[in-house]
């Protein structure tokens, strides 16, 4: 059983999570990763020529993003790219050739945007604050709505800033959805003062779509903090990749100033890494259960904050190497079975908080989780979430102004609500590997980012660990 498909009613499902009977060691193919895929969606719908993504996440954000474009007028065909059989005529002009080596890939046509269109985002900050500067690039009206969660999510960021720089939005007044964006097709750009404080993808979304303003944008951050920096230095590669030139504070401009040039943006070849922060649970396992966990192509240099994990977790009692496979290069992730507590700044990488704090529970000391206020307005409020269901389960977990302060207890089993939100059922499954009888609330949430998890996660406990790591790199 998968988990996801036996329930009447997924919302009320309980998945019982596994026990590990034992030290799991396994080698764990991580999907791609969904920061990634939708910016690189979002960059190939707005380039000069066709373009491929390579390894896509086809997950359920990822699949709003690409159906929100289509919507738009934007070609995304699934194909299974390689050099010889694509239908994309590789090497015809201005196109650019299948990439190299075959697989699953999507191909992105891009054409006249257009409305009239209805935008469903789901829960997906990406495509709610990624979106709204793509259609004000478009012809006719193109409304957003999405899941009720949608509706308290911060978008003030992202409907200040386009409508300082010429756009036209209906909205209810509150910055959040609903809304409708008119465009004409052109939008002005030009300088542009945000708080982008409760997120960094209000930054990210004027910059990826500000190639295309007739001035280029000048975002000027003028909130108390900015959270998710790693975030937006991905926008920023990405962007530079794709040809478009992007001044940055750490290029030697202003601090909280970011600025793109007008120019056309290239069709490319982009290969999807995996979602690094979906890796924190194959991870955590090894590190709770003392055991080792191979993610195969984690990569050397990577903007991903999910990357941090192989600090963290080596602060919290574990140790990593990368290896070289015979497909390229791997992390293995080695746990004793003791857990350190922590004390750490999440603020840059906050989207990894629920699974460390299920780890900190776990532990032998306490924990403090500072920096991270702004995940009360993620895809739910995860630090009450988290405080809540952790404490249920016998924790001792309080709210702080931003973080928590986690001291563990012997925990028991119980059923773990998890709110619609992906991160709290794969932290929920990390408990589940340790203390017996934690029940798992609509697991199946969890295909916002990673597709079959339960899959995953049976595939990790019951599998051999794979073909053994060569060499260190
Ligand atoms: O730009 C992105 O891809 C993301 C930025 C972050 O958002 P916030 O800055 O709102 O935390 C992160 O939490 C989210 O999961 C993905
Ligand atoms: C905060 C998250 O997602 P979103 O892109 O919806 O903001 C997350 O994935 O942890």
């Amino acid at each position: 059983m998968t988990g996801t498909e036996t329930f009447p009613d997924d919302a009320l499902a309980l998945w019982p999570a596994p026990l590990a009977h034992g030290a799991v060691n396994a080698t764990v193919t991580v999907p791609g990763s969904k920061s990634v895929t939708n910016r690189g969606l979002v960059l190939a719908a707005l380039a000069a020529e066709p373009g491929w993504l390579r390894r896509p996440l086809r997950s359920r954000d990822t699949l709003l993003m690409a159906e929100a474009l289509r919507a738009m007028g934007v070609g995304v065909e699934e194909t299974i790219a390689s050099n010889s059989a694509t239908s994309a005529a590789p090497g015809s002009p201005g196109e650019p050739d299948a990439p190299e080596g075959g697989g699953e890939a999507w191909r992105v046509i891009p054409a006249g945007l257009h409305g009239p269109a209805t935008v469903d985002v789901g829960n997906a900050g990406t495509v709610m604050r990624f979106l709204p500067p793509v259609a004000a690039l478009a012809e006719g009206p193109i409304r957003f709505d999405g899941d009720p969660r949608s509706y308290e999510r911060p978008l003030h960021g992202v409907i200040d800033g386009l409508r300082a720089l010429g756009a036209r939005i209906d909205d209810d007044g509150r910055g959040a959805l609903p809304l409708t964006v008119h465009g004409n097709g052109i939008i002005d750009g030009g300088p542009v003062r945000i708080d982008a404080s409760s997120s960094s993808q209000f930054v990210s979304a004027l910059l990826l779509s500000g190639s295309r303003f007739n001035q280029g944008v000048e975002v000027r951050h003028v909130g108390s903090t900015l959270p998710s920096m790693p975030h937006i230095r991905m926008t920023v590669d990405m962007l530079r990749s794709a040809g478009a030139a992007v001044d940055t504070p750490e290029s030697g401009g202003e601090p909280d100033v970011w600025r793109v040039a007008p120019s056309a943006l290239l069709g490319r070849d982009l290969v999807v890494e995996p979602d690094l922060s979906n890796a924190a649970p194959f991870l955590a396992a090894a590190l709770v259960t003392g055991g080792r966990v191979t993610i195969p192509d984690w990569p050397e240099h990577t903007t991903q904050p999910g990357d941090a994990l192989r600090g963290i977790f080596t602060d919290m009692g574990g140790s990593c190497e990368f290896t070289a496979t015979s497909d390229g290069t791997a992390l293995t992730f080695t746990g004793t079975g003791r857990i350190t507590g922590i004390d750490a700044d999440l603020h840059e990488v906050g989207e990894l908080t629920p699974v460390i704090a299920a780890v900190a529970a776990l532990a032998d000391s306490e924990s403090v989780l500072r920096g991270i206020a702004h995940l009360r307005l993620h895809e739910t409020d995860r630090l009450a979430a988290l405080a809540k269901e952790l404490n249920e389960l016998g924790s001792d977990v309080t709210e702080t102004e931003d973080g928590l302060r986690i001291r563990p207890r012997p925990l028991h089993g119980g059923i773990f609500h998890t709110y619609e939100d992906h991160r709290l059922a794969t932290a929920a499954a990390v408990l589940g590997l340790t203390v017996p009888g934690v029940q798992v609330e609509n697991v199946a949430t969890t295909a916002k980012t990673l597709p079959d998890f339960p899959g995953l996660w049976t595939g990790m406990l019951g599998s051999p660990a794979g073909p053994a790591p060569m060499s260190r790199v």
